[in-house]
């Protein structure tokens, strides 16, 4: 069958986006594709590979390429943060210019281990439960836009063409900005919070980009990588766990790992849906005692923990198809998108 769909009782999984993926398995050069437990409907499926011969189809990859989720160690030790009072200093700044968060769902969390699994692989990372640690997602910017808007189009680029070479040369360019940009996030977040901390990168895993592996093209959006990234963070909310796992190279998954829980409510149905049961600013504080910095105040609505799935049932999906093994779980102290 060449769409497989990683599934479980309990997890919620929508059919559009079943469909949508399904309507790319018809396209010339489609050998097999995942949808991943985190499976949901965009201007492209995402949380999927998609495996292809021959030909690629940039628009599969989206506008966000080289997006990913960097963990970094601080040197600073969790007691010693005064987590209100940092919020309140937080809540007057932003970061602007050449290095910036981004929309959406991009953000900078302030975070701790919460719960270690596998201790021999947390030493492996050199994970410290007592220093807390930054989650940065965020991705290629203006770069990835105007690379999408050159190639959007559904049509494929045949392998060796120029108009392939040059779109593989842009990407990789988005690749390598995108990492740089969230390096470059964390000293400046670090500094701002006065955080001490030289940033020692954890790990580093993106989610958003063409890989090429024995003469195949794997189209992941969403989706990251087992056979480049041993190790990998599953994101989960701002209200819930994200996870530290290794990741197990699968063929039959197309050696591929969920990059987050995916979206449950659309963007535009989020306040409607929630704004009965919570008022704005309550969404300023999470059910974990977190926060929420965001000067964006559609925001809190649209990225609120609801508007997503259950990172606890993805990971169980996971676990079942035999992708992953748990390290340690990360828990939000501050979450800042501004
Ligand atoms: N730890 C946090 N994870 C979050 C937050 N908001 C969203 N998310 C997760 O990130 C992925 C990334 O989605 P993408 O498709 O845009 O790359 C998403 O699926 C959520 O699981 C947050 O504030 N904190
Ligand atoms: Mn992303």
């Amino acid at each position: 069958m060449k769409v497989k769909i990683m599934k479980n009782n309990k997890l919620w999984m929508e059919d559009n986006a079943i469909r949508q993926l399904e309507s790319i398995a018809d396209f010339k050069g489609v050998e097999s594709i995942v949808g991943l437990p985190d499976l949901h409907m965009g201007k492209q499926p995402v949380g999927c590979t998609i495996c292809t011969q021959q030909f690629i189809y940039p628009f599969l990859i989206g506008n966000d390429i080289g997006c990913g989720v960097t963990l970094y160690e601080t040197q600073e030790k969790i007691r010693k943060i005064k987590v209100e009072r940092l919020v309140r200093k937080l809540e007057n700044t932003g970061i602007y210019g050449k290095y910036s968060i981004g929309g959406g769902n991009h953000f900078i969390e302030l975070t701790a281990i919460d719960k270690v699994y596998n201790q021999d692989l947390a030493n492996q990372l050199g994970i410290d439960t007592k220093k807390a640690y930054l989650l940065i997602h965020s991705g290629s910017r203006a770069i990835g836009e105007s690379i999408y808007r050159e190639y959007a189009s559904l049509e494929g680029l045949e392998e060796a063409s120029e108009r392939f070479n040059s779109y593989i040369e842009e990407h990789d360019k988005a690749i390598a900005y995108a990492r740089d940009n969230r390096n470059h996030l964390a000293d400046i977040f670090t500094q701002m919070a006065n955080i001490k901390s030289d940033n020692r990168i954890v790990i580093d895993c993106i989610h958003n980009y063409l890989e090429m592996v024995d003469g195949k093209y794997y189209h992941r959006k969403g989706s990251i990588s087992s056979l480049s990234h041993t190790y990998a963070i599953i994101a989960g909310t701002r209200g819930s766990s994200s996870y530290i796992v290794k990741t197990i190279p699968r063929n039959d998954e197309l050696y591929s790992v969920s990059h987050g829980c995916g979206r449950k409510i659309m963007r535009s149905e989020c306040k409607g849906k929630l704004q009965s049961k919570y008022k704005r600013d309550e969404l300023k504080r999470t059910s974990l005692g977190s926060y929420v910095i965001s000067k964006d105040k559609a925001l809190l609505y649209e990225e609120a923990t609801e508007a997503y799935k259950r990172i606890d049932d993805v990971i169980e999906t996971l676990l079942q198809y035999k992708c992953i093994e748990i390290i340690a779980t990360l828990k939000p102290m501050v979450t800042y998108k501004c």
